[in-house]
Parts: structure tokens; sequence; C-alpha cells
């Protein structure tokens, strides 16, 4: 007469519910970005992604200090570049004394135990707000590719672990991997963008590097050529497996929340670590519900951290990771 199964004595107090949680979100989950600006004394909050900040280094090395106390030990850069020192070709991007380039030195220099990662991708150096070379209107790849792989040289020597490239060029992971094989830098690991949808979930993130492709005659007006079609998944699948064959060490889905259907299915297709990344967009959207009291920010964060988790991720990159461990304590 009585229910077959009683599932809710399982959620009876606090305590059995603790007991039975199957996903639990803590420190190491979590790689945090890191904006960077030429500078001293410099935090300012970006318009787009309000409580955070773009740093000059002096901040930056306090701020991974911080991290660190907290339990946070990864971090993955990206640099704010000053237009004048933009182009179409990659000049500052090979600069051994770029800001990038003192960057990793000044996070590994305050904090030598963080993990570094670097962004790898021509964007914020690009004149067009491109992550390639253009030419006559298209997005080269090959010429891109050989880019990004001296970059990841460059970064590898100023002390990068780990490279990131989230350009979504064609054989980049290969070329990278070759390049850096050949500089002795055995070593340093990548975590590729390997599923990276062309998605206006990035728009936050634009602003705050300035980095959104111009409006001029001849540039491609979006990323579509290169990111991928928000409609598809065995091309994730696809993208995916080729980057683990040409030697990624790290996969990634980004953005996170409207893809957890790609994580899941990632996961469970192949054997090495799944990053997701909680984009800006995604951020923004807590962030402006919360100021208009119509979310509880905390309890939404936790949710949508957890659900990333639980959908498979193994790295989180978030700008929520400092919020979400303040909780935890
Ligand atoms: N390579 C980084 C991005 O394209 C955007 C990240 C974000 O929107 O947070
Ligand atoms: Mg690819």
């Amino acid at each position: 007469m009585y229910p077959l199964k009683r599932n809710r004595r399982l959620r009876t107090s606090p305590a059995i519910r603790s007991l039975v949680q199957e996903t639990i979100i803590s420190p190491n989950d979590f790689l945090v970005p890191l904006f960077v600006v030429e500078g001293k004394a410099i935090k300012e909050e970006i318009a787009l992604m309000p409580d955070y900040y773009r740093l000059s280094l002096d901040n930056l090395e306090k701020e991974v200090k911080e991290l660190w106390n907290m339990g946070l030990k990864a971090v993955l850069l990206f640099v704010k570049v000053p237009d004048a020192l933009k182009d179409n070709k990659g000049v500052e991007v090979l600069n051994a004394d770029g800001l990038m380039q003192r960057a990793i030195k000044a996070v590994k220099n305050a904090c030598p135990g963080m993990l570094v990662m670097t962004d790898v991708a021509f964007d914020p150096y690009s004149s067009f707000g491109h992550d390639g070379i253009v030419a006559e209107g298209r997005i080269l790849n090959d010429e891109t590719t050989e880019l990004l792989a001296e970059m990841s040289v460059s970064h590898a020597k100023a002390g990068a672990d780990f490279v990131a490239p989230s350009d979504m060029m064609d054989g980049r992971i290969l070329a990278i991997r070759e390049a850096l094989e050949d500089e002795g830098f055995t070593d340093t690991g990548i975590m590729s963008y390997s599923a990276k949808y062309a998605s206006a979930f990035y728009g936050p993130f634009r602003d705050a590097l300035d980095s959104a492709p111009v409006d001029i005659k001849n540039v491609p007006k979006d990323k579509k050529t290169y990111q991928m079609d928000f409609s598809n998944r065995f091309e994730a699948i696809r993208e995916t497996e080729m980057d683990i064959d040409e030697g990624a060490d790290i996969v990634m889905v980004k953005p996170g929340l409207c893809y957890l259907d790609i994580v899941r299915e990632i996961r469970n297709e192949v054997d090495v670590p799944v990053a997701v990344y909680q984009v800006s967009g995604e951020y923004a959207m807590v962030k402006a519900a919360a100021e208009k009291g119509w979310l509880d920010h905390d309890a939404v964060m936790l949710e949508q951290l957890t659900a990333i988790k639980r959908a498979g991720a193994n790295i989180i990159a978030s700008y929520f990771a400092k919020d979400a461990v303040r909780l935890l304590d």
C-alpha cells in the first residue's frame, strides 16, 4: 500500500544530504582567468564584468598570492595590448619583453608554485580583432598556426607551464607541440580550446581586452569561419579527438552552461582531462540579475558551477572562482 521506494529518506536532514551528495566543488576545480594591463598600481573594474578587474603587474603579484592562500593554484593569463602595438603580423606577440612574457615571470616570481597557463591567440594583438592574420577578407590558417607555435615557445621561455591556444585554427596543436619539443620544452603542456563555439556570450570579454573584430571593409565581422556553429554536436567530438591526436594534454568546451550536453558527451568519449570555460557573458548575466535583486547571486553561482562539474568538467575556468571558494570555507 505504501510507496515501494521512499527516495525522500535520503533528503530528510542536512547530514544525510551531505552524505549522499554526488558532486562537490573545491578549490582544486578552478582555473582563474586574469586580465593584465601595462602601468603601475592599476586595478580597474571591467565595465561589463562587475567585480572583475584589469591588473597591472604589481597588483597581479598581489592577486596571485591571495589566490594561492585561498587554495587556488592555477591561473590563465590574458593581456590587454596597447593599440599602438597591434598589427596584422604579430610583431609584439613574439616580444620577449612583452606584457604577457613579463606577466608570466611576475606570477612565477611572486608565487613559484602557481600553475601558469597562457592565452595563445592573436586577437588581443590584432589590429583587426581576429584570432588570425587577415588577408583579402579571410583569416589565414597556416600562417596563423606558425605564429601561434612561435608564440607558445615565447611563453614557454618566459616560464609558462601550459599554453592554451584559444583560436580554433586547424592543425595548430600539432604545430605547437612540435615547436615546443624542438626547443626542448618537453614538459610544457597544451590545454586546447578544442570545442570553442562562435558565441554571443563572449561580449563582455571583448570589452575587457578591447579585442572585438573591427568594423572595416574586407575584415570579417564575426569569427564564424573558425569558431564552431552552436548548432553542432558531432563536430565538437571530431575537433576534440583531433586535438588529442595532435598532442593536447587537456581539452576544453567553451562556453559552459549552454553546452553541458557537449561536455557530458566529450567526457564520455575521451580519456584526457576536460576543462570548461564559464565565459564572461555567463558571469555578466548572474551579476546583472543579482544587482536587480532578481536572483540570489551566491546560490545561482554555486548551482551553475556544480552543474558544470556534474556534466563532466574536471577543470572549470571561471570568473567566480574566488567568490565560490570564499563561500565554501
Ligand atoms: N579566448 C577567450 C574568449 O574568447 C572569451 C572568454 C570569455 O568571454 O570569458
Ligand atoms: Mg580544431
